[in-house]
């Protein structure tokens, strides 16, 4: 499943965040990429490691752990220290998948990535490219989001930043390790979770909804993966 999930993050936090990384000094982005990525990877980024992604990477995971669209489509089990990442003069990251399993590094911990997401920090008309294609079995999504805004999609699917040309992007890259490995059936999931919220809503005292609720708990149990 691809999900736009809006307004991750109030204006002004993309405010301060834009202001510290516009005054940060960037690393080469090949210098993470695996052998693959790393013939298609021209960026620049800050790791995980580095201060100042680790102080914006923080409010941005607890806005995520009070974002109720991607705790019901994530449903994450664990989410990796968010990056943050830099394209201008033409820079693009080609075609690739992402690696499957990443090490947090002095944590002892590994994520498996069940699912990317760009959480994106320039508005679109600040640059020229830069769409996030991302290729599925019904073809290619193109995402280019307002700030504070993220696509969230299966980290099984090959994808690609195309260049760009004018301006500078700047987003923040996290990957999620899923209660439910399987796209499918965390889609279902969503899905039924979506459906149950609009009743909670419109038919409170439904008898049938306590039956629903149930089943939804009982097709987690059965489906997560700790
Ligand atoms: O910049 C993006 O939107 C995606 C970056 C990406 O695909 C990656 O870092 O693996
Ligand atoms: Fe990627």
């Amino acid at each position: 499943m691809l999900l736009h999930i809006p307004k991750v993050l109030t204006p002004e936090q993309v405010a301060q965040m834009r202001d510290v990384l516009d005054r940060t000094d960037w690393e080469d982005g090949r210098n993470t990429a695996g052998p693959q990525a790393a013939r298609v990877k021209r960026n620049q980024q800050l790791t995980e490691e580095h201060p100042v992604a680790q102080q914006l990477g923080d409010t941005l995971l607890k806005a995520l752990g009070r974002n109720e669209l991607f705790l019901s489509a994530a449903l994450p089990h664990r989410v990796f220290p968010p990056l943050f990442n830099r394209y201008c003069d033409g820079g693009e990251f080609g075609m690739h998948v992402d690696t499957a399993v990443r090490d947090v590094r002095g944590k002892g911990i590994r994520v498996r990535t069940d699912l990317s997401a760009t959480l994106f920090l320039s508005e679109p008309h600040e640059y020229d490219g830069g769409e996030l294609v991302m290729d599925d079995t019904y073809g290619a999504h193109a995402a280019k989001l307002p700030a504070g805004d993220m696509v969230l999609y299966p980290s099984t699917s090959l994808h690609r930043v195309n260049a760009v040309t004018r301006g500078a992007r700047v987003a923040a890259i996290c990957w999620v390790q899923s209660l439910v490995r399987e796209d499918a059936q965390r889609t279902l999931l969503y899905e039924m979770d979506t459906a149950l919220q609009a009743l909670n809503r419109s038919v409170p005292e439904h008898p049938s909804l306590l039956q629903l609720t149930g089943v939804y708990h009982n097709l987690l149990r059965r489906w997560a993966d700790l």
